[in-house]
């Protein structure tokens, strides 16, 4: 009889996922384990300032740290790792003998690819890899196949492809509370560094200015609050949200951080929502409600996922070929909060300041960036977003970006945010606009949408002269929206004609005529 297999060690590879709810892979890590060693690599693929804001990769770090305790206190640890993982884990794998690595499945572009060679370099050195879905409800390949093999390109096509898939998983057990930790008869590998880095060490100097703090207990404890208002979740109907709302608490759950690095589990926060449900029988229902936002998700993530070049204009087979200019001053005015209009500019603030803004103040900023007002391409804006949002997640942000540059899934170019009348509506001191923009916070409510109309009188007793405090608009939104809407209007007609030829055999036939469907328009208008 030959004997028995030796108990596995594992690695286990942290990425997103940071948490230990609903952690399948990590449960596929500990299995029989005779050690388990969970580490997360500090990449520095991602560890540029000019790429990732401070106030995300603060965030990060937060995270780690709770991670870290909670691992702690069932017996194990976290392991930060500095370098490239495609040298960093085959070193360790090697030195801590580990027979099994798993991790949880990331759709992203890059993270595939590095994926791909781990598995590969892993599998070549006699490793077992395991790795599961966890991230978002639904493998996306299993959306994917439920809509004949094709990406779902509308809302209603994907709760089509969704119900066809049935109800998501539900989350995986509690993990024991006690975990296999290393091999007792080896050390932990570079004792010395791998501790989770200071901001400073990874080379930020600014100071994080977020109200929002990472990690698994302040996301379970926000989604516990959040979700204990249960009318409050009953009632949610997105499009009603106050986008200026910001104290004592913005209108919406603020949960998109904690899913972006996995720091919730969206299955958690589905069966949390039909819980909430099945107490409150009369709730709203998606694509508006807060079951919706969690679908708008899954949506994104299953289109990314199975759309070549997703994230360009170029090659995207999804993706109107709009003209856009390619104008460097109109560019930096916006990112840089100068464009002359307190309500875009405020919401802009408040990206560089907290690195989150509502659903509906990111609509009127992404609008006026491109269709609406400065007719700058939306890949620009995507980028700004992807830097200083601490939730910049690539699937949703390049999803929600050409939706609201009515390059893909939205066409109703003619309808645009007014930067002036909009904020009004919903600000109506200006409280939001005082706030984020301190220049401004003496100028009387009747001028504080459009100081420039204020007499020099007013001006100089606000403190704020425009043009010399604070700008002057920098475009006449009523003349560049007129010409905006003509030129997405001879870009579409252009399409129409077969005249683009960066468009696909297939759309090109097919044209965008069928795009603007009355059941599309609705599925839009509900958003
Ligand atoms: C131009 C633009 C760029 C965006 N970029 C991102 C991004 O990089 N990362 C990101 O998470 N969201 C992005 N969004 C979507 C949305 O604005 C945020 O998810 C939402 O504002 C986060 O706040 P919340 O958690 O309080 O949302 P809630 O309204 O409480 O919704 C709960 C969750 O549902 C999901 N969700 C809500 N709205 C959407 C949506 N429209 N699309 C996809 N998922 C949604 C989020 O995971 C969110 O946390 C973007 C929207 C626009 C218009």
């Amino acid at each position: 009889m030959s004997p028995a297999p030796a108990p596995p060690t594992s690695l286990f590879w942290f990425r997103k996922g940071l948490r230990l709810h609903d952690n399948p892979s990590l449960w596929a890590a500990i299995k029989d384990a005779h050690a388990c060693y969970p580490v997360f690599v500090l990449d520095p693929w991602f560890l540029k300032p000019e790429r990732v804001g401070v106030n995300r990769i603060n965030f990060l770090l937060q995270s780690l740290a709770d991670l870290r305790s909670s691992l702690k206190a069932r017996g194990s640890n976290l392991l930060v790792l500095r370098g490239e993982p495609q040298e960093v884990l085959p070193r360790v794998w090697k030195e801590w003998q580990v027979t099994r690595l798993c991790f949880e499945v990331d759709t992203e572009e890059y993270a595939k690819e590095r994926d791909a060679k781990i598995r590969a370099a892993a599998e070549e050195d006699g490793i077992e890899v395991i790795s599961c879905v966890s991230h978002t409800l639904y493998n996306t390949e299993d959306i994917c196949a439920k809509n004949g093999g094709r990406p779902p390109l509308s809302y209603k096509v994907f709760e089509k492809a969704m119900s066809a898939a049935g109800p998501p998983a539900a989350p995986a057990p509690d993990l024991p509370d006690k975990l296999p930790g290393h091999d007792p008869t080896r050390k932990w590998a570079a004792d010395k560094d791998t501790n989770v880095p200071s901001l400073k060490e990874l080379g930020y100097d600014e100071v994080p200015q977020t109200p929002f703090k990472g990690g698994e207990s302040e996301a379970l404890a926000r989604l516990a609050e959040q979700l204990s208002d249960k009318a409050w979740v009953a009632a949610f109907e997105k499009p009603k949200g106050d986008p200026a709302a910001f104290d004592p608490k913005p209108a919406t759950t603020i949960l998109s951080p904690y899913l972006k690095f996995g720091c919730i589990s969206a299955r958690l926060f589905y069966e949390s929502l039909q819980q909430v449900y099945k107490e409150k029988k009369q709730h709203t229902k998606p694509p508006v409600s807060l079951l919706g936002q969690l679908l708008w998700r899954e949506f994104y993530y299953a289109a990314a996922a199975h759309t070549p070049n997703y994230h360009q204009k170029e090659g995207n087979p999804i993706c109107k070929q709009i003209d856009w200019d390619d104008n460097a001053e109109f560019f930096k005015a916006w990112e840089e909060c100068r464009t002359g209009f307190p309500w875009i500019d405020a919401i802009m603030a408040q990206l560089h300041q907290w690195g989150w803004m509502h659903h509906l103040a990111r609509h009127c900023v992404a609008c006026f960036l491109t269709r609406g007002d400065l007719y700058v391409s939306w890949e620009k804006g995507r980028d700004v977003f992807d830097r200083l949002l601490i939730d910049g997640d690539a699937a949703i942000n390049s999803g929600n970006w050409m939706w609201l540059s009515a390059s893909a899934f939205f066409y109703q170019y003619f309808r645009v945010y007014s930067p002036v009348t909009y904020g009004k509506k919903y600000d109506k001191n200006g409280d939001f606009v005082r706030h984020f923009l301190p220049v401004l916070k003496d100028m009387p409510a009747q001028y504080i949408w459009e100081p420039w109309k204020a007499p020099m009188k007013v001006q100089e007793q606000a403190n704020c002269i425009i043009g010399k405090d604070y700008p002057a608009p920098i475009v006449d939104h009523a003349a560049v929206s007129k010409q905006c809407i003509a030129r997405m209007k001879a870009a579409y007609d252009a399409e129409k004609a077969g005249q683009n030829p960066s468009a696909s055999p297939a759309k090109r036939k097919k044209g965008a005529a069928e795009e603007d469907t009355p059941r599309k328009k609705k599925a839009a208008a509900a958003k």
